[in-house]
């Protein structure tokens, strides 16, 4: 009996154990990473982990690297043709930058959503199953349901269920950026990557955007910049202050919004610069 006591005392210690591990679990960490546009050097000696299924805001003022820095989570930097890097970033455990990596692998695991809602000149529905249907799936009865699972979790299906074939630029702003959503959702991804998503937006698609983050977190690891403190605040776990292509600061958001260690992100977020 005794040991059977303590073997359950050990079980729930080391599920336990497991549990924190999983909820502190990084799906990104980066190292001692370097980027340079030529000669120019944007991004120096980057150290920071993304947590996985929670949302991290990226924060800091123009031009200080936060476009760059996401775009080397998925790669995307590469395409301009002058970059060069150093240092490390592991995906999920694996060197993203490795010969071996498959970086197909790593854009199919990471959606992107940008600044201006950009859907494809087609309709709804096509938008949202153009990634299945470039990924071999064939079958309409599969790709309906796709269409239908991902505008619904994009919380756009109710709005767009009786028009699916009319051309996405018959939609509002906040719809087609919501639509730019379901389309990356459509692929499966685990991390969605997120460059002002909303400052295009008005405050009521802005509202609906946010309250959306929130409900993909459950599933998906979000990374958001945004030049809105008070949308940092709101809708993020974790903040990091970019400054001058470093990382100034990088904590729980309530830490970094009440309690900044550093002057410089105090003068940030009170609006003190930037
Ligand atoms: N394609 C490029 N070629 C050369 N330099 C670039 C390129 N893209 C960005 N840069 C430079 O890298 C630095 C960081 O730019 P980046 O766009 O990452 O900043 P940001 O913080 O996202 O700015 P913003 O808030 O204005 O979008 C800037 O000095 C910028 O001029």
């Amino acid at each position: 009996m005794m040991n059977i006591l303590k073997d359950n005392k050990q079980l729930s210690l080391v599920s336990l154990k497991e549990k924190v591990q999983e909820e502190t679990k990084a799906i990104y960490a980066v190292e001692k990473f370097n980027l340079w546009y030529g000669e120019n050097q944007a991004l120096y000696g980057i150290d920071m982990t993304i947590p996985m299924n929670k949302v991290t805001a990226i924060i800091g003022p123009s031009g200080c690297g936060k476009s760059t820095f996401i775009k080397a989570l998925n790669r995307m930097v590469e395409l301009v043709p002058s970059v060069r890097m150093n240092g490390t970033v592991t995906y999920d455990g694996e060197n993203i930058f490795s010969p071996k990596y498959k970086v197909e692998e790593l854009r199919t695991n990471t959606g992107m959503v940008f600044q201006h809602p950009n859907p494809f000149p087609k309709s709804i529905y096509e938008n949202v199953v153009y990634g299945p249907r470039t990924h071999g799936i064939k079958k309409k009865k599969i790709l309906e349901e796709i269409a239908e699972k991902s505008l619904k979790e994009a919380a756009l299906w109710d709005e767009v269920k009786d028009r699916l074939d009319e051309n996405a630029f018959g939609l509002s702003g906040g719809q087609q950026q919501r639509l730019c959503i379901a389309r990356c959702l459509a692929i499966e991804p685990e991390v969605i990557l997120m460059d002002e998503p909303t400052s295009a937006l008005d405050p009521v698609s802005t509202g609906k955007i946010e309250e959306l983050v929130q409900n993909l977190k459950k599933r998906y690891s979000i990374v958001i910049i945004t030049h809105n403190m008070q949308q940092a605040a709101r809708i993020s776990d974790k903040t990091a202050f970019f400054l001058d292509g470093q990382v100034v600061e990088h904590a729980d958001t309530t830490t970094l919004f009440s309690h900044p260690e550093d002057k410089r992100t105090e003068d940030y977020i009170t609006g003190r610069f930037g």
